[in-house]
């Protein structure tokens, strides 16, 4: 099974937006692939249960179906960090929790498995554990999605260099424009690629319209699709 992590350089550096376009990718290549939202603050009720507008666009982009609970499986109404929400609900997200939820998604019969982190790289889940312990516990290789607005540099060059820290396999970034309007956003993206230690895959540039991807011949390879 293929399996990636998606991580960003932040909240809202458009880890949702890439990752449905990366199954969306998959699906025009026939694969069978599922998307997985471990964990998901800022949920709202609905048919009795808080569902998460993340959680169900990748559940929309995915050629695999799977119950909402097993996308998502801890949901928290409030927009804050997981682990305070967590606290507040009396509940303990552990590694060791994220885990057992992964098999199940595991045996939804997908080719393909890509989670969606929450936030950037250092989320903590509880009072000594952050998801990205749980990436490192199940080897995922990881995608990181770059924000591209000032201040991204240093995002992704501490992100970069914790996960070589952990040893953690990062297989690429992908650059997301989430601002169009961002000053010299050529030379940044330059500055990203001399500096950055793994390859850009792709592009998403920013639009109001269909969202697509500038793909690079990496990002097939890596994700073993024929071109
Ligand atoms: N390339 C883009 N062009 C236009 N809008 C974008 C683009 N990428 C992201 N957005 C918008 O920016 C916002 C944040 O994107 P997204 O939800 O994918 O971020 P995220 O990293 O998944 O956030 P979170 O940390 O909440 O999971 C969304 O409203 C999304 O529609
Ligand atoms: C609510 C928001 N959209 C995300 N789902 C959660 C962002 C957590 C950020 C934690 C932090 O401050 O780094
Ligand atoms: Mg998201």
């Amino acid at each position: 099974m293929n399996q990636f992590f998606i991580t960003g350089t932040d909240t809202d550096a458009g880890k949702t937006h890439v990752t449905s376009l990366l199954l969306k990718l998959l699906a025009q290549h026939k694969k069978r692939a599922i998307g997985f939202k471990p964990i998901a603050s800022g949920c709202e009720m609905a048919f009795e249960q808080l569902v998460n507008a993340d959680a169900l666009m990748l559940m929309e982009s995915a050629t695999v179906s799977a119950k909402y609970d097993i996308i998502n499986p801890f949901a928290f109404a409030p927009p804050i960090a997981p682990h305070i929400a967590a606290e507040q609900a009396g509940l303990n997200i552990t590694v060791e929790k994220l885990s057992m939820a992964y098999q199940h998604v595991k045996q939804q019969g997908a080719d393909y498995l890509l989670t969606e982190g929450a936030g950037g790289w250092a989320l903590p889940i509880n009072n000594n554990e952050y998801l990205y312990d749980w990436v490192k516990a199940e080897q995922l290789p990881v995608i990181l999605v770059v924000g591209m607005k000032l201040g991204c540099i240093n995002h992704a060059l501490l992100t970069a260099a914790h996960m070589q820290n952990m040893g953690v396999n990062c297989i690429g970034w992908i650059a997301n424009q989430v601002d169009a309007t961002m000053d010299e956003y050529q030379a940044n993206l330059d500055s990203l690629k001399t500096r950055l230690p793994f390859p850009l895959l792709a592009i998403s540039p920013y639009t109001e319209q269909t969202p697509k991807l500038q793909i690079y011949k990496t990002l097939l390879e890596k994700l073993s699709i024929n071109p």
